[in-house]
């Protein structure tokens, strides 16, 4: 079919050049997003070193990145932001300092233990921790709930809420000296933040979940990426962040709709039948065929324009 049948068949005119200046401006405008909202944090570091790419880096490198109350609220608090702005299409998240993250922040556990520990009854107690527990769920929920895809560049120690972490996003990348724990067991508690749902998922075995859950013990990246946890492996941390962000320009060149009704359609059907998630994208693309980032998609393959513009979702 030819360019124009096609865009005549679905009433669309591709907007190319209506859209040119978002060629040039892109990446001002998303520099300019992520420090609007970088503004905002003081555990994460927030950028934008590619046109509609962010970069998050956990930031609490002395305490190794161990997860406290303020990072938990503020990695639930980034990613709704960055859901719905238009300036960032994907997400790399990498941490800075010698590990990735260090589990939850211990000692911030002591505190609140010692919180608790003031208060008498015991059905008080229970709602404070419910209430916590919500809302570090939530945090993590975040990473998965985001529209955008989210890459994962995990080096050295990956421990306990960092593998809840992880597990939520789209893609996982390690360097070759990362190593990661479900180390909840080893402070007397069952994993509560998403590792029991996502990991059996994320490696597709049962049995090997279930071994690193009940043990805590430490596996490397190469088993890591022998069970599919992570998909690439990167000999340091340098060409870690700059594969992951390649990764993320590529996802980011592409239709916005096109990518995020993807991945709403796979997360949905991790949990559906396939029927059900057949019924859920037929529903979807009912309307979003009618996108012009379609029209525009299939006229750029046509004419093999390497380069097609979409707008800002
Ligand atoms: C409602 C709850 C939901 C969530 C639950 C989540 C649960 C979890 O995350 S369970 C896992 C908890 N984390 C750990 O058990 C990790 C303990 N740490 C380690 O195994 C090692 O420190 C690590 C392998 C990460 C790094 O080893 P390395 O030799 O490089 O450093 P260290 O000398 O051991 O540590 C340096 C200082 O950091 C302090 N530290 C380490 N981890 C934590 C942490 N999670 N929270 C707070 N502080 C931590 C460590 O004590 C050292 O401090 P200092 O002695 O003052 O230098």
């Amino acid at each position: 079919m030819s360019l124009y049948r096609f865009t005549n068949t679905f009433r669309l005119a591709p907007r190319v050049a209506a859209m040119q200046p978002y060629r040039n401006k892109t990446h001002n405008s998303s520099a300019q997003a992520a420090s609007d909202v970088a503004a905002k944090f003081k555990t994460l570091a927030i950028s934008s070193p590619k046109p509609f790419v962010f970069h998050v880096e956990l930031n609490r490198p002395k305490q190794l990145n161990a997860i406290n109350r303020d990072m938990w609220l503020e990695i639930k608090d980034c990613f709704e932001t960055l859901a719905i702005n238009p300036d960032c299409r994907t997400i790399v998240l990498s941490a800075a300092g010698k590990h990735f993250c260090a589990g939850i922040d211990l000692s911030s556990m002591m505190s609140m233990g010692q919180q608790l520990a003031d208060c008498e009854d015991v059905a008080r107690k229970g709602v404070v921790l419910e209430r916590t527990i919500k809302l570090y769920q939530d945090s993590i929920s975040a990473v998965e709930r985001c529209p955008k895809p989210v890459i994962m560049a995990v080096h050295q120690a990956c421990i306990g809420a960092g593998v809840d972490l992880i597990t939520a996003a789209d893609i996982r990348y390690s360097t070759q000296d990362a190593f990661f724990q479900v180390k909840e067991v080893d402070i007397g508690m069952a994993a509560d933040v998403g590792s029991l749902q996502r990991l059996p998922k994320a490696i597709g075995s049962q049995s090997l979940a279930r071994e690193l859950c009940y043990t805590g013990r430490r596996f490397e990246a190469a088993e890591a990426e022998r069970s599919g946890l992570v998909s690439r492996v990167f000999p340091d941390k340098d060409s870690l962040v700059v594969g992951a962000l390649a990764l993320a320009e590529d996802i980011a060149s592409k239709s916005p709709i096109a990518v995020q009704t993807t991945k709403e359609s796979m997360v949905y059907s991790l949990e559906h039948t396939n029927q059900e998630g057949l019924d859920h994208i037929r529903i979807i693309n009912k309307l979003y065929l009618q996108s012009e980032d379609f029209a525009q998609a299939v006229g750029a393959q046509l004419t093999k324009d390497e380069k097609p513009v979409f707008a800002k979702l």
